[in-house]
């Protein structure tokens, strides 16, 4: 055995050896000749081309459409020809996935080909920043003679057939920028659920003038692919949502992606670290989508940073970081690094997100602020062309009544309506508190005990008004007195002043 082993050793040796001397004393044209031979040899043995198509793709790690196409493509021939497969529960039916080194074969033109998921393991030992990521990809194998006709046949089949297929199953997503233990961890990076939310601009109580212009807004905006590839502006539009708690700026995102079937972006700022974090999260964005921050005016301390930022200049970024690495190593020194959470996107690597270079990335794309609290906000940050439409949702009126009467009662005329619209003109109540009234509090409650219990809750909320008006009032008299008095002392001190300087 030792003979053997010693004799291919000595053969592999003699190999180098030649090689080595090929690469010292051969013209460059010889060296040429012997690679294509080699080559030419390995292709022998193995003479297929293999194509990786990778779930993300570069620096930020982008979904790869091509993926998502591929992965439609193959279902009917995962379910039919894998072992090992993953299921999802998809629009009310089975989804049956081939599972990881799984492989299906497929048939084009006569040309046999293979494509097989695979996960490429990163080596958890390198020293790294971010936490170790496996890569799924499809892998393409077919006969090197092929190449031609799978490169520009074949793959614009799978994706057309994938894409086609995609839409037709296609689930709304709703992604956020925490995980689902909410501890906001994610450092740049999507996590989702299927989005499901039945809000409709239908079962939307608002005022219908403010709705059809709404809906006409997104509508145009929906169908306006050239117009804004002509004007040369990115394809996306902004939307401000201010008014009281409860008056329903949720319900009217959810209604706006479910009409236009897009998926939902919320991003919780305050989990966001750094711009660069934020810019991140900006790229992960797929077209055909929502992206919301809620409370803008709570998430971020935004008001005048950007003038404080601008100071500091193009460094503000590498500041951030320097800052927050620095803060880590202080800690880890001091003993007590739990990980730093404190935001410090600013108020310009905001206005970046919104109409930056990086946000033209992809299009079809709206962007949503919420807020109690219109006036707090820069105007920087609302002005037109950054939040195009800006809608204030109210206060409930007559014709928000009857559309919740109608969503909640099944009803659409009664009696006390009329009782009802005289104390809505004169009370400030939300559609919120108007949808929990009318709700039957027990079962089988009928529509005249909902009708009047809302009515109740109207004339007290009226009541209360009323005394808060007066004991306002009550105080603004007082103040003026108080005013007078200050009056009084005035005139008192002027003629005291006036006499002083008599005696002088
Ligand atoms: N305009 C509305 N039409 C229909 N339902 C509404 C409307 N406004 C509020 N509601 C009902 O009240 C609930 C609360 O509304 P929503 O969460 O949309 O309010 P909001 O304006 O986002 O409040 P907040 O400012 O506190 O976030 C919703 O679940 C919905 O049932
Ligand atoms: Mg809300």
């Amino acid at each position: 055995m030792g003979e053997i082993w010693g004799l291919f050793g000595s053969k592999l040796a003699s190999l180098l050896f030649m090689w080595a001397m090929i690469q010292r004393y051969f013209p460059h044209q010889l060296q040429n000749l012997i690679y294509k031979f080699s080559e030419k040899l390995a292709n022998l043995f193995y003479p297929y081309v293999e194509i990786k198509f990778f779930e993300y793709t570069g620096e930020y790690m982008k979904t790869n459409e091509a993926f998502s196409a591929i992965e439609n493509y193959l279902t009917s021939l995962s379910s039919n020809q894998a072992k090992k497969l993953k299921c999802e529960f998809v629009k009310q039916s089975l989804l049956l996935k081939m599972d990881e080194q799984e492989e299906v074969y497929d048939e084009f033109e006569g040309i046999k080909l293979t494509w097989g998921l695979r996960k490429l393991i990163r080596n958890t030992k390198s020293v790294s920043f971010y936490p170790a990521e496996d890569k799924r990809y499809y892998l393409l194998t077919f006969h090197c003679r092929y190449r031609g006709v799978v490169t520009k046949s074949y793959l614009n089949h799978v994706l057309e057939q994938g894409k086609a297929i995609g839409l037709r199953k296609r689930q709304r997503k709703l992604y956020t920028n925490c995980t689902s233990y909410g501890d906001c961890d994610n450092k740049g990076r999507w996590s989702h659920v299927i989005f499901e939310h039945p809000a409709s601009f239908e079962t939307l109580a608002m005022d219908p003038h403010k709705k059809k212009e709404i809906i006409d807004d997104l509508t145009t905006f929906s169908k306006a692919k050239e117009y804004y590839a002509r004007i040369g502006k990115p394809w996306k539009r902004g939307y401000l949502l201010y008014g009281p708690p409860g008056t329903g700026k949720s319900t009217l995102v959810a209604a706006i992606a479910n009409f236009l079937r897009y998926d939902i972006y919320d991003i919780e700022l305050t989990a966001v670290q750094t711009n660069a974090e934020l810019r991140k999260l900006l790229i992960g964005i797929t077209s055909k989508s929502v992206v919301v921050i809620e409370d803008i005016d709570c998430s971020l301390e935004l008001t005048g940073q950007r003038e404080t930022n601008l100071d500091s200049g193009k460094g503000e970024e590498q500041n951030n970081m320097v800052t927050s690495v620095k803060e880590q190593v202080e800690s880890v020194a001091a003993g007590n690094f739990k990980g730093n959470r404190s935001s410090k996107v600013t108020l310009s690597g905001l206005l970046n997100f919104i109409d930056g270079i990086w946000s033209a990335s992809s299009g079809e794309r709206l962007i949503i602020f919420t807020t109690n609290y219109v006036e707090k906000l820069d105007q920087a940050l609302i002005r037109r062309g950054r939040m195009d439409m800006h809608v204030e949702l109210s206060y409930c009126g007559f014709e928000g009544f009857k559309m919740l009467a109608k969503n909640y009662l099944s009803v659409e005329s009664h009696y006390l309506f009329d009782a009802i619209c005289g104390l809505l003109e004169e009370t400030n109540i939300t559609p919120a508190d108007v949808a929990e009234n009318l709700m039957p509090k027990v079962a089988c409650e009928d529509v005249e005990t909902s009708l009047k219990r809302l009515i109740q809750v109207l004339r007290s909320s009226k009541e209360e008004a009323r005394l808060k008006a007066k004991k306002e009032e009550e105080n603004t008299g007082t103040n003026e007195s108080n005013g007078q008095d200050s009056l009084e002392d005035k005139k008192e001190k002027d003629a005291k002043y006036k006499e002083l300087v008599k005696e002088h």
